[in-house]
């Protein structure tokens, strides 16, 4: 053995430098489950040069309109934005019962997620109260049956980043935790009965490259005669981000497959930013990304997403953790449980 290899292999092992120096602001509010450090302030300061690439559009198929911009955020931050993301936000594994005729399946989402934001018929005050966009004045207690969460500084910040290089406002932020192979979201477009027509929607990639495949909705009857367009699949790296705007929702499908191999296992957040228009579209949103299970969190030591809990700390959760993994594999063995669909899905698939 080389001389080199030898004293590598005695040295002890160094700590892994952190990415980023965390900032002490935090946001807080009274739907959050814990505090959300502001985004740290290298992060910022790098962001002011987004976009890393200009975007190039993408419009060569029967209505598809998408603008790529590859990547968006710079190589030298997106690690650390992906890391500081992971490990700060509150996620959920929702789960959720459907009605197929008279069987009732439970539908497990294959992927965390998270949200916040609030349709354009209230918005927050800066106390974080829900009000009327226009008056101002306190929303009545029972206007939405969840409660909407205003989004933290970090997600805000790139929230308005996107609005000046896009064009467009967005007051709603869903994200996706997809945190190895198995976890998906599978063909269904973005729900245009809470977003209006041609809709703008900017998407981000970070960590794990995962395949973007794009498909269009079937061709009408009477329509036949026009050939349907080839799929489109983007491998989407960490930092770039997807606009989908015109009819790319009204009449195409878009889906991330579970992938197999070692390239998914690096886990890999998703941002949408989007804008709704009516308070259906806040109950669903919250109804399929945040639900009424655990919130989970990301365990550094552990490199898993646990169950986390504010009074029994990190300790209990690991315990928890070790729970949900055991019955996660009983229920995997049940035939009624089959993987996945989103509140939105159905009516995307169907169209
Ligand atoms: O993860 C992605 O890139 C897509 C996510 C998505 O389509 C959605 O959240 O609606
Ligand atoms: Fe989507």
């Amino acid at each position: 053995m080389k001389r080199g290899a030898i004293d590598s292999f005695f040295k002890p092992s160094t700590p892994k430098k952190p990415k980023y120096e965390a900032n002490a602001n935090t946001s807080s509010h009274a739907s959050y489950p814990h505090p959300v450090p502001h985004l740290p302030r290298d992060f910022q300061d790098q962001l002011a040069f987004a976009p890393a690439e200009e975007g190039k559009p993408i419009s060569d198929r029967l209505h598809l309109d998408l603008v790529y911009y590859q990547p968006y955020i710079t190589p030298s931050i997106a690690p650390g934005v992906f890391d500081f993301l992971r490990q700060e936000l509150p996620f959920y594994r929702v789960q959720y019962n459907i009605k197929r005729g008279p069987v009732e399946t439970q539908i497990n989402t294959p992927r965390y997620t998270t949200v916040f934001g609030v349709d354009e018929t209230s918005r927050f005050n800066e106390a974080g109260d829900i009000v009327d966009p226009k008056s101002g004045n306190k929303v009545e207690r029972g206007k939405y049956k969840c409660t909407p969460r205003p989004l933290p500084q970090c997600l805000d910040y790139l929230r308005k980043l996107t609005e000046g290089t896009t064009n467009e406002t967005y007051n709603f932020c869903l994200v996706n935790y997809y945190a190895d192979g198995k976890d998906s979201i599978s063909y269904h477009s973005d729900d245009e009965r809470f977003l209006g027509p041609d809709p703008a929607i900017a998407s981000f990639s970070l960590g794990a490259k995962r395949d973007f495949l794009m498909k269009h909705k079937p061709i009408p009857p009477g329509l036949e005669a026009v050939p349907e367009p080839k799929q489109v699949k983007l491998p989407l790296g960490s930092g770039d981000m997807v606009l989908m705007k015109g009819k790319t929702q009204g009449m195409w499908l878009h889906s991330i497959p579970k992938r197999v191999g070692d390239e998914a296992k690096k886990g890999r957040i998703n941002i949408t930013f989007r804008k709704a228009l009516v308070k259906a579209g806040t109950e669903n949103y919250y109804q399929y990304n945040v639900g009424t299970g655990d919130v989970f969190r990301w365990s550094a030591k552990e490199k898993m997403m646990l169950p986390w809990t504010a009074d029994a700390g990190k300790d209990a959760g690991k315990d928890a953790g070790k729970d949900a993994v055991a019955l996660d594999a009983a229920e995997a063995d049940k035939a009624m449980l089959i993987d996945e669909e989103r509140g939105e899905m159905k009516a995307g698939v169907e169209a």
